[in-house]
């Protein structure tokens, strides 16, 4: 099976890069200032638990323009939110007929907009757990642990996808898995203003006070809409406000496995707000907005977050505190 990684960045390099060390044929579709340094450098993929990898650039298929979708019998879609629907055309350009398509996206519904521009594809949600901490010199190193987990359809995924230091399952509950993370991804906004390493914003407590009522006022959005969430811990889903809200030495025991981070990990947005991109706030905080005014169940702290996002967007991020992010 040729794969495509459809958005060489930090999911599709990290991801692209152990599967084209496990030996399966992969293609990187990117941006020439990426691949340059992919040109360059190589690909070297590395996690926390000691795993390295490290792919010559030599032995790269490396390419900035859209045909080689047409290569794929897997398309492994990991661009940002608003970048879907001009991949999706794309695809539909070049794709053959018979191609799997999966979207390794945060946010809801990456899936259907793909859909629409490919009707006849077999394509599938997924979930990523982890983080990956970008570098300048074409080295992706993952921050945190956990199995990516695909919608299940007709060609089981896993086999194909399950290589050394990638844990990939399937699930007939996708929808609930994916809800389970979105509500993980509210905190890419606090995270990205606060300035901190997420292990450093996660020992405090005025911070994880306010991912606690971020994450409450969005449980509320979802119970109101009857959405399923399979939650990313063991713990019910319900219960995670309450154990943020803990104070730290008793959160630091309760919570370890959630402390298990590298100390330089930052979420994909403070990435984004660093690199003065524009971020995949609207597909996160502006979904909940959307929802709750649906159902009127008032989210005003995701609408703080997201107007200060925007402004961070337009004049640069400085660090906030969480009393601040409040309004
Ligand atoms: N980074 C992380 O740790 C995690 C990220 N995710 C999710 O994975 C998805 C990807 O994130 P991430 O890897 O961080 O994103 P990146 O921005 O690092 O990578 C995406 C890359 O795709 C490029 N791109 C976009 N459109 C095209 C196109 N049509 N043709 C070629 N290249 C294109 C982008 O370029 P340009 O910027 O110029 O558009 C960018 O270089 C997001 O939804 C994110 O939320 C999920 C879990 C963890
Ligand atoms: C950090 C993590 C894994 C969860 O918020 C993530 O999804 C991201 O960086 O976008």
């Amino acid at each position: 099976m040729h794969i495509v990684v459809a958005g060489a960045g930090a999911i599709g390099c990290y991801v692209g890069g152990l599967l084209a060390h496990a030996g399966r044929e992969v293609s990187f579709l990117g941006r020439p200032r990426i691949l340059d340094v992919l040109g360059k450098n190589g690909l070297r993929v590395s996690d926390f638990s000691g795993l390295e990898a490290q792919l010559s650039a030599q032995s790269l298929d490396l390419h900035n323009t859209p045909e080689v979708l047409g290569r794929g019998d897997l398309i492994l879609v990991c661009v940002k939110s608003a970048a879907t629907a001009e991949i999706a055309k794309q695809i539909a350009a070049y794709a053959k007929p018979e191609a799997i398509i999966v979207s390794l996206q945060n946010g809801m519904g990456h899936a259907d907009t793909l859909r629409k521009e490919l009707p006849n594809h077999d394509v599938r949600a997924a979930m990523v757990p982890f983080n990956v901490v970008p570098s300048d010199k074409g080295h992706f190193h993952r921050a945190t642990s956990g199995d990516i987990v695909i919608g299940a359809g007709p060609t089981p995924l896993g086999k194909i996808m399950n290589v050394k230091g990638l844990g990939v399952s399937e699930s007939d509950e996708i929808e609930a898995v994916q809800w389970g993370k979105f509500l993980l991804n509210l905190n890419n906004a606090p995270n990205a203003l606060s300035g901190m390493t997420l292990h450093a914003q996660l020992l405090s407590r005025p911070w994880r006070r306010l991912m606690a009522d971020q994450m409450a006022e969005a449980l509320r959005v979802l119970k109101a809409h009857n959405c399923p969430i399979r939650p990313t811990t063991p713990l019910p889903v319900g219960l995670v406000p309450h154990i943020l809200r803990l104070p730290t030495p008793l959160f630091r025991r309760i919570a370890a496995k959630m402390l298990t981070i590298d100390p330089q990990a930052r979420t994909s947005m403070a990435h984004d707000l660093m690199a003065g991109r524009k971020t995949e706030v609207d597909a996160l905080q502006g979904r909940i907005i959307a929802m709750g005014q649906e159902k009127s169940v008032p989210t005003p702290l995701c609408q703080g977050m997201l107007a200060a996002i925007k402004q961070a967007e337009e004049n640069g991020a400085t660090p906030q505190t969480p009393d601040s992010l409040r309004g």
